[in-house]
């Protein structure tokens, strides 16, 4: 391990950073030395093809004991059959339809964050690099000499319940429920879970890496402010033991054994990185007379797609907030999406479902599928006395994509799913009686 085993970052989105665990460790002036200090081995990792417009250009160089190709041996196909991948469509015999459940429960056997991943939608196209999958995973056994790495794409990861440690090649990240990490496609890491287990929220993003979305009139500050965003410095460990590197690729699972630990790196610089950010930092930014504008004012990430202002993914949240606007039906408004939604619950109550949408549950409305508030919460916003009012702690999200989520079978089959969902609506009555007021008793 590096020094002492604690986590320290650097604060910045997309920054070139750079850091050593031992003094002296990186190259100056240049990458590829003829002989690099330490004994080190100097090696590329690229998120983007070399090509890419400087704005979106990602690469790190990594200082590290052994170079890569020493962390893979033969690779042995494995099963991991509840993480799966797009395209996957009509894994689930149910028909479409909102859908919601309850959390996910800890399984009886012992797993670790990755045999923990419970997909529940895929979307899009894993070998076009395009499109998403949402996840849940519960985890209750520490990765020690067990290591992954995903090539499809990277993982915005959301913990609701229990933290995190994790251990990437650049860095160590500290997580806890209401804060969010992402690591980059390729990278190794591996993940300990501090309180014993765990439980939480996956998106995996298969296309373009995640980025801060424009602000455009609200000008160079609030939502996600850059500086909240944090890099872990560099660690590692020079272990000499048995252990596995699992990789998903292509939405196949492979392992491969070696002889000591990769996450080798004692020194890198670069942008392609892993971060973690506190959803508590982000400013929201709503209406302040009336109206309820559109959740895009609350876009933490976006994942463009090819197609402006249409994210192939957008990590969406609902943070604790004041309600002002005057003669406003505040919680959202009745609609129907182009994008698909998926929604989880981290803490408190959500406002257009006070009830039944629970901490570490989910809810899927996707394409073009009708939603919104539940009858008691239509019923309780048009009858409530409008003054300021604080919605406080609670934390939502939602990853919305712009291409349909397929259920998995699990996801369809999952004994959590709330049948009667759909029941939520039945009590909103007609109101319309041919006058101007309606008919309000
Ligand atoms: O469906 C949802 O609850 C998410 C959502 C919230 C909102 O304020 C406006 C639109 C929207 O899809
Ligand atoms: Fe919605």
């Amino acid at each position: 391990m590096s020094a002492d085993n604690t986590s320290a970052y650097m604060p910045g989105f997309g920054n070139d950073f750079e850091t050593e665990a031992l003094p002296g460790t990186l190259p100056q002036g240049q990458n590829s030395p003829q002989r690099c200090p330490y004994g080190l081995y100097a090696e590329q990792l690229s998120g983007s093809p070399f090509t890419a417009p400087r704005a979106t250009n990602e690469r790190s160089w990594l200082y590290r004991i052994r170079p890569s190709v020493k962390h893979s041996g033969r690779y042995k196909a494995v099963d991991l059959p509840l993480w799966k991948s797009a395209p996957a469509p009509f894994d689930s015999e149910l028909p479409i339809g909102q859908t919601r459940w309850d959390p996910v429960p800890y399984p009886a056997e012992a797993v670790d964050f990755i045999a923990g991943m419970r997909t529940m939608t895929t979307a899009g196209d894993v070998h076009g690099q395009a499109g998403m999958a949402s996840h849940t995973y519960v985890a209750t056994l520490d990765m020690q000499d067990a290591y992954f790495f995903n090539a499809d794409g990277e993982l915005l990861v959301v913990p609701q319940e229990g933290r995190l440690r994790v251990f990437t090649e650049l860095g160590i990240l500290d997580v806890a429920p209401l804060e969010i990490c992402v690591i980059p496609r390729g990278m190794v890491f591996r993940v300990e879970l501090p309180d014993g287990r765990a439980r939480g929220y996956v998106c995996e993003n298969y296309g373009a890496t995640f980025t801060l979305p424009d602000r455009g009139p609200i000008g160079a500050n609030c939502l996600a402010n850059p500086r909240d965003f944090k890099t872990p410095t560099a660690a590692f460990e020079d272990k000499e033991k048995p252990s596995t590197v699992t990789v998903k690729w292509c939405g196949r699972f492979y392992v491969t054994e070696i002889g000591h630990s990769p996450l080798d790196v004692v020194a890198w610089h670069g942008n392609y990185v892993p971060y973690k950010y506190d959803l508590r930092t982000f400013s929201p930014v709503g209406a302040i007379l009336f109206d309820h504008p559109d959740p895009s004012i609350f876009t933490v990430l976006t994942a463009p797609s090819g197609e402006p202002g249409t994210a192939n993914v957008d990590f969406v949240i609902f943070p604790p907030r004041w309600m002002v606007a005057e003669n406003t039906f505040r919680p959202p408004w009745y609609h129907r999406n182009i994008m698909s939604e998926f929604m989880g619950l981290i803490t408190g109550q959500y406002d257009a479902k006070e009830q039944g949408f629970i901490p570490g549950g989910m809810s899927l409305h996707n394409m073009m599928l009708p939603h919104g508030p539940d009858a008691d919460g239509f019923e309780k916003a048009s009858r409530a006395e409008l003054g300021p009012q604080k919605l406080d702690a609670t934390m939502a999200f939602m990853f919305e994509t712009r291409l349909p989520q397929h259920l998995t079978d699990f996801a369809g089959s999952l004994e959590t799913r709330q049948e009667d969902y759909i029941d939520c609506w039945a009590g909103l009555k007609k109101r319309f009686n041919g006058t101007p007021e309606g008919d309000w008793d």
